[in-house]
């Protein structure tokens, strides 16, 4: 099976992005319900306990909460964990959908007391249905002008309590003003191999597939640090298991597959491989900014800083620099070429801090 196509986001094993409605809905089957259920993510799973108890107890709504993280991590899965927690509706929109302030507006006039309100990618919200939220966001009131013209009035409706929920692939493009209102903000790390490990566990015993314990291993070493791609994976390793085996995913059946998945040891696939190879042999390491990279690699800058390169970076094959993109002597290794001593700025690599 080939994953090189033109629409490579369509296609990609390890994209981090939903691939198909058919997947969300697979999706939604294993997404956890409860906090506790939740696996990793510690920081955040215990702030909430306590943000959520405590609003329980007074009967208030809880603080607006901003989840910020790459694609894939749990944002969506916590937005809904949230609501159920608190005991609550959720209502569910995403920025580029509220085109206009009455859409907004009639979103929240039909919350009920302390519901969520869930804004998927609250960064791409218009400036007009921003300027809507701040006031709800305060003091619970919005401002509608009502009719048109000499005749245009200006209505204060009063909403009842409800919680924000906003989530974004990046914080930094929020508007300060926006970002100023959550008073709780919570950032999504990447999951260790033992935390995927237990999502795939958890995952291939609701689809009822058989799994060893190297077996989810394997595959959570490759899943790129992020739970939607574990759960593709394992999906993937299952069909091949069924077809090559017994059914049975051990380490050598979950090696195999993957290995015609071309998804290597580390979790790269062509993609990122195309990424750090542009970088090593184009442009001898870098730096290089971020549009050649994209030109040369054929790929859309957005897509390379919010999809490709995070993971590279936290695991430190790929660095940001000031004057662009640095592959590391670990990328150098990957490949297997001998890695400069010093990096492009002229340093020893050992006193660079990634
Ligand atoms: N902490 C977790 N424990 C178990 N499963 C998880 C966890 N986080 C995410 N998942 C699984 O990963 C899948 C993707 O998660 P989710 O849709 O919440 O990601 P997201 O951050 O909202 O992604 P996007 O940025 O694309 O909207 C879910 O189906 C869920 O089953
Ligand atoms: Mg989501």
């Amino acid at each position: 099976m080939s994953i090189q196509t033109d629409d490579f986001s369509e296609q990609r094993i390890i994209d981090a992005k939903p691939s198909s409605p058919n997947e969300e809905a697979i999706e939604r089957a294993l997404r956890p319900k409860q906090l506790d259920e939740y696996v990793g993510q510690e920081k955040i799973r215990g702030q909430l306990e306590i943000f959520i108890s405590a609003a329980r107890k007074r009967g208030e709504a809880l603080d607006h909460t901003l989840l910020f993280g790459p694609p894939g991590l749990g944002k969506t899965t916590l937005a809904h964990i949230i609501a159920r927690e608190m005991g609550v509706n959720l209502r569910q929109t995403s920025g580029p959908v509220l085109e206009r302030p009455g859409d907004l507006a009639a979103i929240l006039t039909n919350l009920e007391a302390n519901d969520v309100l869930f804004i998927d990618e609250i960064h791409r919200l218009s400036p007009v249905v921003e300027e809507i939220l701040y006031p709800a966001l305060e003091d619970y009131q919005i401002d509608l002008m009502i009719g048109e013209g000499p005749a245009a009035r200006s209505v204060k409706i009063d909403l009842q309590p409800f919680t924000l929920v906003g989530a974004t692939t990046r914080a930094g493009m929020l508007t300060n003003p926006l970002r100023d209102r959550f008073g709780i903000v919570a950032r999504l790390e990447f999951y260790n191999a033992a935390e995927l490990t237990r999502i795939v566990t958890r995952s291939a015993a609701l689809l009822n597939a058989p799994i060893t314990e190297d077996g989810a291993h394997e595959i959570a070493m490759r899943a790129r640090g992020t739970p939607r791609i574990a759960n593709r994976l394992l999906r993937r390793v299952r069909d091949y298991a069924e077809v090559k085996g017994t059914g049975d995913i051990t380490k050598a059946m979950a090696d195999a597959a993957l290995i015609m998945l071309d998804v290597d040891s580390v979790g790269f696939d062509v993609m990122d491989r195309k990424l750090l190879e542009a970088v090593l042999f184009k442009f001898g390491g870098g730096p290089v900014g971020i549009g050649n990279l994209a030109a040369a690699i054929g790929e859309a800058a957005d897509t390379i800083e919010d999809v490709l390169e995070p993971y590279l970076i936290q695991q430190g094959y790929l660095q940001r620099t000031p004057r662009g993109r640095v592959a590391t002597p670990a990328a150098y290794q990957h490949f297997g070429v001998a890695a400069p001593r010093l990096s492009p700025s002229g340093d020893l690599w050992d006193n660079l801090t990634s």
